[in-house]
Parts: structure tokens; C-alpha cells; sequence
């Protein structure tokens, strides 16, 4: 009897009998299985015995799909086993979610490992006559001389195709075998300043097994150099090494300069690959044949077989958590991994989570910190400006307009940062008070002027723009407040003659777009960059001195009690953008509430004293990371049976340990057409929430009322 797991939101695995014909699959091979009426991929998670249900009324699994050395390994289906039952999500869903999409494909299969040819003796003879009639078996034996190439780029290089290659070993002039990685002699880094030096010291002496280090450095300070260096020691040792990054931080810039400090390219896994490439990272994280990967969260789950060290960059972005389907908090499973390898990890950040400070300040994690920039640099002084009582132009004060003028005329450059895309977040009519709604959802239409569509952001919904109010017909439509197409527009406008280069997900769509505009910057020319927070992380631009914060007043009284903390890694992020290199940076920071006590401590005192600050508030209010939450979601088309569901599901727990709060509207009620509502669960224990989790959870699925609803727990849960 075969327990299998099959991508569909059901709990539990499935009891399937061993193929009619053939061995039996083991834990870990993929299998075709029947379920319902479809024909489905499962991975098979135990071999056993019994079962809860008559033979009569099982079926047959087909053969396994793959051969034995190629099963999910151990290690990792213990880790997904761990998934399913700490974030409660279905053990199929989790498996499939973790592992690469062809996984699902009865018909995907392993790419062949990387070949490369190599001329023999008698090639080198043959190279030494005239090519006579085969010409391009001597294009491709000239271009074997200087060494082994895998072929796809030998037949590049010697413009021919397979059959004159096939012809080629034939004859005995050249020979195929297994690639080995390709390496370059390792640029020399930086000396490391005296800091730094401390710090991978202190790592290093904490020895090869389980360790969670914090390295909680300012922007600028030189964390990447101390990974740089760790992870050489692992590559030295013959040992795989994944390094976590946010979303956007998977920048050319970052992987060549891995690239060539390490002299191995890294291979990279990420959701934007296609299935086969990521298939190809798969299997070459398995058979050994790289050492090095650099991938978004999902690369979390690449099956290494010979781990020795573990690091996420910009380990407090939002990005790390996963946010539907199988939600999960990849910074929690990543140090869940390395301890199960029983290998190091290290978290680099400028602005630790309240969560992991609270672990440092536990003992659990061992905190390295890096107060000073590793090029000198001192860090950037930020000045508060009270936009009460300042006219502005496109929502910048005339300080933040002579601010920019001043640098653009030392021939440096400024970054114009606001968290808004499109040219105005509302479009009203002057008239009437008409404004564009999202019918989808509880938001204002964004304003993209250029494009004459209005947009939702949370949506994606799109209409054209009006030319009049839709309403009362008046000519008297008009933006209220500023995105970053508006700064564009007028930032060009006062300062024409500057390049203005804006960064965001409509300005830069395609491939490349990002580092060619990246590499412009870094050339040093005057100019100004307006963006989104795809500016605010992670680059290095050395001319840049000012950095003009337009507003981040929509956090400081947010009913979300992560907000200020977002806030205040977000802030630090972007000023840390501002004089990396020799001249000193300014940040402007624009605001209607220069008095607010959270920003006063950002500001005056900086992130630690903020973070401190916070956590005391946090301790107060017996929020996270001083308890445990879970957040129990539902949707519908309609609010009554989802406000009927999180009642009764609310009713459905009389037991201990766990209080229930709610149902409440969530932040935004309605989005993409459905009306969503939650209940929080809290407990000050994380093992007594698990256990009345599960509990609870068998009484929701058997509500009869959960049938009309969509439903999913949310185990720590980011937003609300
Ligand atoms: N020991 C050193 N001596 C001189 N320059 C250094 C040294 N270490 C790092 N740098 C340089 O300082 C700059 C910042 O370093 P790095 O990118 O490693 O910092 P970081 O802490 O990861 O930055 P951030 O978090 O702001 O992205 C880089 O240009 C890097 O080359
Ligand atoms: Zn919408």
C-alpha cells in the first residue's frame, strides 16, 4: 500500500496500491495516480500496510516516473512534512508548491547532465593538416585547441551543426564526457576593514554545525564581503552553498560580483525561469554538479545533497514570506533547514524584524554587528521637513527642490524615493466630487496619465480614463496627490536638461531593462532617479548624495502593527542609498508629522533605538514576537456567508490556550470581487497554539458552512 501526496487542497495523503506491473516506487519517486476522474502526478510519501479503506476500493499507481536516484530526497521531504504540519496546509499542496512546476508533468523529466568535448591526440594530428573537404570538422577541432567546451557552444563557435560533431567523436578526433564546473581564479576582494574581520572570525569559530547568525549591519558596511568570504571557505570544502535574496535583489550586479569574487557563476532559481531551467537547477542541486545557487524564496526548497552553509540577504523583506497558496515564512523554514542539516546560516540585514531581534536578544541567534561603512563613508544625516507648513510643487517642498538643484550643480547625483506608482493615486472631478473606484475591489483607480488608463493596483483591473467626469460631464477632472510618473514629469519640467530616469514595475518591465539603466547610473553623469522601492534596495550607486523621501505618512497611524516597523526598515533602506562613496549623503525626509515619537527615534536615534522602542510596544500590547498567531481567511463573493463561517468556526473552539478574536473586515474588505474576513487566533506558546490549531481545524473543515466560502489559515501571518 502506497501513501501518496497529490496537489489538491485536501489534508492527508491518498492510499493507492503498488502498480500492477513493476517494483514498488519508493518515498520519494513520482507516480501517476487516478484522483476523481483526472489523471495527476503524486509523489509517494510512505510505503506501508494497511489502510483505513477495503482493497476492493483502491487503485493502482503506474509505475514510478523516475528512476530510483531520482526521488525526493530525505532531507528535503522531511522538511515538507514539517511545512504541511507547522503552516497546516495540505501535505500535496505543500510538496507540489515546493517543487519545481514540471514536477507536475507526467512527462517531464530530469535534463541529461551537461557534457563537454575535449580533442584527442588524434584530433590535434588531424588539426595539423589541411581541413581538406571538412571544413567544419576542422572549425570544430580548432576551437577544442585551447580546451574542453560543451557543445552547445562549440557548435556556436565553429558555426556547424550536431551531425559534423557526431562525425567528429566517430572518428575518434574527439571525445564527450561529463562537464565539470568551470572555474576562474577568484578576484582578490577588498581587506576587510577591522569590523568586518571580527565578525567572520566569530562565524567562522562557531564552527560547521547549526548556528543562526545575525549579521545586523548598517547600509554600506560591507555584509556582502563577509558572506563572500564564508562562502568561499564552503565552496573551498567541497560543500553547496544557497544564498537567499529578496525578489528584486536578484540583480546581474549581485551575481556577477559572486561571479567574480568566487570565480564560479552561481545558478539561479527563481519564479521567473522558465519550468525547464528550473528543472535543470533542480537536478544539478541534486547530482552535485553545482555548488553554488542564488534564488528567491522558492529556492528555498532545492534539493541540496552536500549543504554547508545557508545565507539570506536582507533577511527582514516582506518578500520572504510566501503570501497565498502555501504560505510560509521562508527566513522561520530556511534556519528550520539548516538546523535540521545541522549547517550554519546567517541573516544579513541593515534592519532586522522585530522577530529576529527578539530572537538575537533571546540568545537564540548570535548577533554580529557592523556600526560603520566599510568604505569610510559616514552615514547619511537625515533632515525632517514639516510639509504643514511648505507649499509644494508635485509634492515636493521648495527645501527638497533647492536640495536637488544643489547637488545636480556639484555634478552628483539625487533619488527622488515614493512607494507610488502611476500619476496620481485618485482621479476626481473638481465639480462634482466623482472619483474613480475599483468596482472590484475597496480602492481608488491609480491615474496613469501617459498610458490614459486608470489601473488598480490591487487588481490589476484597467479602464480607459475618462476626458470628462462620467458623473456630471464636466471638463473637470484632475489627480489628487502624486505618483511617480507625476515626479517624473515634473522633475524634468524644473530641471530640464537632467537626465530623469524613473525605476518602477511600469518604467522597467522587460529583462535588462533594470541593469542598463543600473550601469547609466553608475557611469556617475548628473542626474535624478525617481522610483518605487525597487530603488530602495540593495544597489550600490556611489554618486548618489541626496535622497528625497516624499512621504511615508500613510504608515505612521496604520491600523496594521507591523506598519511602523515596515516604515522604518524602509526608510533606513532608502537613505541608505545616500553617499555610499566618498561624498557624504543627505536624506530629506518630507512628512506632516515631524513630531511622531516612532520617527523621532528613527531619526535622531536610529534603527536600534526604534526597533528597542518597538518591541517594548510590542511586549506591551502582547503582540508578535511576544505571542503566537495564526489568522484564520475567508472569501466569498458576498460578506453573510463568510461573516456565517467565521462565526461558526469561532463557536467551533471551546478548548484552552488559544484566545479567538474576530470575525473582522480585513484591511481591505473587498478585493478582486470577493468579500474577505478573518479570525486571529493567539496564544503566548507556540506548541499550545500549534495544538489547538489542529484541533480546532479538524472541527472547521467538517462546518457545513465552510463549503460556501474559500478558506485558509495564514500560520504567523504578515498582513491582515
Ligand atoms: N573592507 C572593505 N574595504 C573597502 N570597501 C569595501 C569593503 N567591504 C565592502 N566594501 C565596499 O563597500 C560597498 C558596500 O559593501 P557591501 O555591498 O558589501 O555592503 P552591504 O552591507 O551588503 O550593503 P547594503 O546592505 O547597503 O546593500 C561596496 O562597494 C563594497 O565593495
Ligand atoms: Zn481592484
Amino acid at each position: 500500500m502506497l501513501r501518496v501526496a497529490v496537489a489538491v487542497p485536501l489534508p492527508g495523503l491518498f492510499d493507492y496500491l503498488p502498480p500492477k506491473n513493476g517494483g514498488v516506487p519508493q518515498r520519494g519517486q513520482r507516480v501517476q495516480v487516478r484522483f476523481g476522474h483526472r489523471q495527476l502526478v503524486g509523489l509517494v510519501m510512505a510505503v506501508g500496510h494497511g489502510s483505513r479503506f477495503p482493497r476492493s476500493k483502491l487503485q493502482h499507481v503506474g509505475e514510478a516516473i523516475d528512476p530510483i536516484e531520482q526521488r525526493v530526497g530525505e532531507a528535503l521531504l522531511a522538511l515538507l512534512e514539517w511545512c504541511s504540519r507547522y503552516y497546516k496546509h495540505a501535505i500535496g499542496e505543500v510538496v507540489f508548491g515546493a517543487l519545481p512546476p514540471d514536477f507536475r508533468k507526467p512527462t517531464s523529466r530530469w535534463p541529461d547532465p551537461p557534457t563537454e568535448l575535449s580533442i584527442t591526440g588524434e584530433g590535434c594530428e588531424r588539426l595539423a593538416q589541411p581541413p581538406g573537404r571538412a571544413r567544419a570538422q576542422h572549425r570544430l577541432l580548432a576551437a577544442l585547441e585551447h580546451g574542453p567546451m560543451p557543445a552547445p557552444e562549440l557548435l556556436a563557435a565553429a558555426e556547424t551543426g550536431r551531425p559534423s560533431l557526431a562525425a567528429l567523436i566517430e572518428a575518434g578526433w574527439a571525445t564527450e564526457q561529463p562537464a565539470r564546473p568551470r572555474r576562474r581564479d577568484p578576484s582578490e576582494g577588498p581587506v576587510l576593514t577591522a569590523e568586518q574581520g571580527q565578525v567572520l572570525d566569530a562565524i567562522r569559530a562557531a564552527g560547521e554545525g547549526f548556528a543562526c547568525h545575525l549579521i545586523d549591519g548598517v547600509t554600506g558596511s560591507g555584509k556582502t564581503e563577509v558572506y563572500l568570504r564564508l562562502v568561499q571557505d564552503h565552496l573551498a570544502a567541497g560543500q553547496q552553498v544557497l544564498v537567499l535574496v529578496p525578489e528584486i535583489g536578484l540583480t546581474p550586479q549581485l551575481l556577477r560580483r559572486f561571479e567574480t569574487r568566487l570565480g564560479v557563476a552561481p545558478r539561479v532559481f527563481h519564479s521567473g525561469l522558465s519550468a525547464g531551467e528550473r528543472m535543470a537547477t533542480w537536478a544539478a542541486a541534486a547530482r552535485r554538479e553545482a555548488q553554488l545557487f542564488v534564488g528567491t524564496r522558492s529556492a528555498l526548497f532545492l534539493p541540496l545533497t552536500k549543504a554547508g552553509l545557508l545565507v539570506m540577504d536582507e533577511s527582514h523583506d516582506p518578500s520572504f514570506k510566501q503570501q497565498d497558496g502555501f504560505r510560509y515564512a521562508a527566513r522561520d523554514v530556511a534556519v528550520k533547514r539548516a538546523h535540521d542539516l545541522d549547517i550554519p546560516i546567517v541573516l544579513g540585514t541593515a534592519t532586522p524584524s522585530l522577530e529576529t531581534l527578539h530572537n538575537a536578544r533571546a540568545g537564540r541567534y548570535h548577533q554580529h554587528r557592523l556600526v560603520t561603512r566599510a568604505t569610510g563613508a559616514s552615514p547619511p544625516a537625515i533632515r525632517v521637513v514639516d510639509l504643514r507648513t511648505r507649499r509644494t510643487e508635485a509634492g515636493l517642498c521648495p527645501d527638497a527642490l533647492a536640495a536637488i538643484g544643489e547637488t545636480l550643480a556639484r555634478g552628483e547625483q539625487a533619488l527622488v524615493f515614493l512607494n507610488r506608482r502611476g500619476y496620481a493615486p485618485v482621479l476626481l472631478c473638481h465639480e462634482c466630487g466623482w472619483h474613480a473606484r475599483c468596482r472590484q475591489c475597496d480602492a481608488n483607480l491609480t491615474w496613469h496619465r501617459a498610458g490614459r488608463v486608470l489601473v488598480c493596483h490591487h487588481c490589476e483591473a484597467r479602464e480607459r480614463a475618462p476626458d470628462v467626469c462620467p458623473d456630471c460631464r464636466a471638463d473637470a477632472l484632475q489627480g489628487a496627490g502624486e505618483g511617480t510618473e507625476q515626479l517624473e514629469q515634473a522633475l524634468g519640467r524644473l530641471f530640464s536638461g537632467t537626465p530623469v530616469y524613473r525605476v518602477d514595475r511600469d518604467a522597467v518591465r522587460r529583462k535588462g531593462e533594470l541593469e542598463s539603466l543600473v550601469e547609466t547610473v553608475r557611469s556617475g553623469e548628473p542626474c535624478l532617479l525617481v522610483g518605487t522601492q525597487m530603488l530602495a534596495k540593495g544597489h550600490h550607486f556611489p554618486k548618489v548624495t541626496l535622497v528625497v523621501v516624499v512621504n511615508i505618512d500613510q504608515a505612521l497611524y496604520s491600523a496594521d502593527f507591523r506598519a511602523l516597523e515596515r516604515m522604518g526598515q524602509m526608510l533606513v533602506q532608502v537613505a541608505g542609498r545616500a553617499g555610499r562613496a566618498q561624498a557624504p549623503g543627505t536624506v530629506i525626509l518630507q512628512t506632516h508629522h515631524p513630531d511622531h515619537d516612532a520617527l523621532r527615534t528613527l531619526v535622531e536615534e536610529g534603527y536600534p533605538a526604534f526597533a528597542g522602542n518597538q518591541l517594548d510596544e510590542r511586549r506591551l500590547a502582547g503582540l508578535p514576537p511576544f505571542a503566537f498567531q495564526a489568522v484564520l481567511r475567508a472569501d466569498a463573493p458576498d460578506r453573510e456567508p463568510v461573516r456565517a463561517f467565521l462565526q461558526a468556526a469561532r463557536q467551533a473552539w471551546q478548548g484552552r490556550g488559544m484566545s479567538l478574536h474576530g470575525p473582522f473586515p480585513a484591511m481591505m474588505e473587498k478585493r478582486a470581487g470577493r468579500v474577505r474576513w478573518y479570525l486571529l487566533a493567539q496564544s503566548e506558546e507556540r506548541p499550545i497554539l500549534q495544538r489547538a490549531l489542529d484541533n480546532w481545524l479538524d472541527a472547521v473543515r467538517r462546518l457545513p458552512t465552510a463549503r460556501q466560502v474559500r478558506w485558509a489559515i495564514d500560520v504567523d501571518p504578515q498582513e491582515f
